[in-house]
C-alpha cells in the first residue's frame, strides 16, 4: 500500500482489501469490476501466494476483472460450472441509505447484476463518495442497450422524464461497446423515488438489456474512510 497515495486511492485500497479478507478458503467468489474491486483481487492474490487462503475460483465480471484475477492469481470459473456463488465483492457508483446502488460506471454492470444476484453474501466497497441520500443525485442510471434500438429506447426513456446521453468512449473513437457488444446511454432523472419501480420500468422497455440500478441486493455495505489521514473501513 503506497504511503503517499491520495486519500480516495487509501480508502480504496483500505475497503478492498478488508473485503478480501472475508473470503474464506474453498468459496466461490463473484470477482466485481472497477478500480476499488481491482485491489480485492489483487489481495485475493496476495492471499493466495502466501497460503493463507486456498482452493478459491472467481466468476470474473467483466474483461477487466478477468484480466486482473489472471494478473495476481486467482483461478477462474464459468457459471456453467458451478452451482452456486459464495462471496461476490463488488464497487458502486452510488450508495443510498437503504444499501440500493447505482453501478456501471465502467459499463459492467450487465454481467454484475448477474453474479451479485445469484451470489449468496454481496459484499459491496465503497469510498465515502459513494454514499448520497437518495440515488441519482451525483450519477446517472446507466443502461445498456442493443444498438439497433438505440433510438427508441432513447426516445422511450425522455418519455419517462429521463435526459438519456449516449456514452462515448475516451480512448475510443465513438460511442463505449460494452464486453456484450452493446450501446449505453446513462439516464439523469430529476429524482428516484422509487428505485424498485424504475429499475423494472427501464428493463422493461424493448431493447433494452439492463439498467444499474441494483435494489434489495447488497448485504454488507464497507465505507473506506480518511480520519485524520489515517484510511479506516466501516460498515454501512
Ligand atoms: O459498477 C461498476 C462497473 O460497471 C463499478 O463497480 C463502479 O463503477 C465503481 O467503480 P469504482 O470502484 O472504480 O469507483
Amino acid at each position: 500500500m503506497t504511503a503517499t497515495a491520495d486519500p480516495v486511492t487509501l480508502m480504496k485500497q483500505e475497503v478492498g482489501k478488508a473485503a478480501a479478507a472475508l473470503v474464506k478458503s474453498g468459496s466461490i467468489v463473484g470477482l466485481g469490476t472497477g478500480s476499488t474491486t481491482a485491489y480485492t483481487i489483487q489481495f485475493l492474490g496476495d492471499r493466495l501466494k502466501s497460503g493463507e487462503l486456498k482452493d478459491i475460483v472467481g466468476i470474473p465480471t467483466s474483461f477487466q476483472s478477468e484480466v486482473l484475477a489472471k494478473k495476481y492469481g486467482v483461478p477462474l470459473t464459468t457459471l456453467d460450472a458451478v452451482d452456486h456463488i459464495d462471496i461476490a465483492i463488488d464497487g458502486a457508483d452510488e450508495v443510498d441509505p437503504q444499501k440500493n446502488l447505482i453501478k456501471g460506471g465502467g459499463a459492467a454492470h450487465t454481467r454484475e447484476k448477474v453474479v451479485d444476484y445469484l451470489a449468496a453474501q454481496f459484499i459491496v466497497v465503497v469510498d465515502s463518495g459513494k454514499l448520497v441520500d437518495r440515488l441519482g443525485s451525483s450519477f446517472p442510471v446507466p443502461v445498456e442497450v442493443i444498438p439497433m434500438a438505440i433510438t427508441p429506447v432513447t426516445n422511450a426513456i425522455k418519455q419517462l422524464g429521463g435526459k438519456p446521453e449516449l456514452r462515448m468512449g475516451v480512448k475510443k473513437a465513438g460511442p463505449v461497446i460494452t464486453d456484450q457488444g452493446n450501446f449505453v446511454l446513462d439516464v439523469r432523472f430529476d429524482s428516484i423515488d422509487d428505485p424498485v419501480n424504475l429499475e423494472k420500468t427501464l428493463n422493461n422497455i424493448p431493447g433494452v438489456l439492463e439498467n444499474g440500478i441494483f435494489v434489495n441486493c447488497a448485504d454488507l455495505v464497507l465505507v473506506g474512510e480518511v480520519k485524520d489521514g489515517q484510511p479506516l473501513v466501516r460498515e454501512l
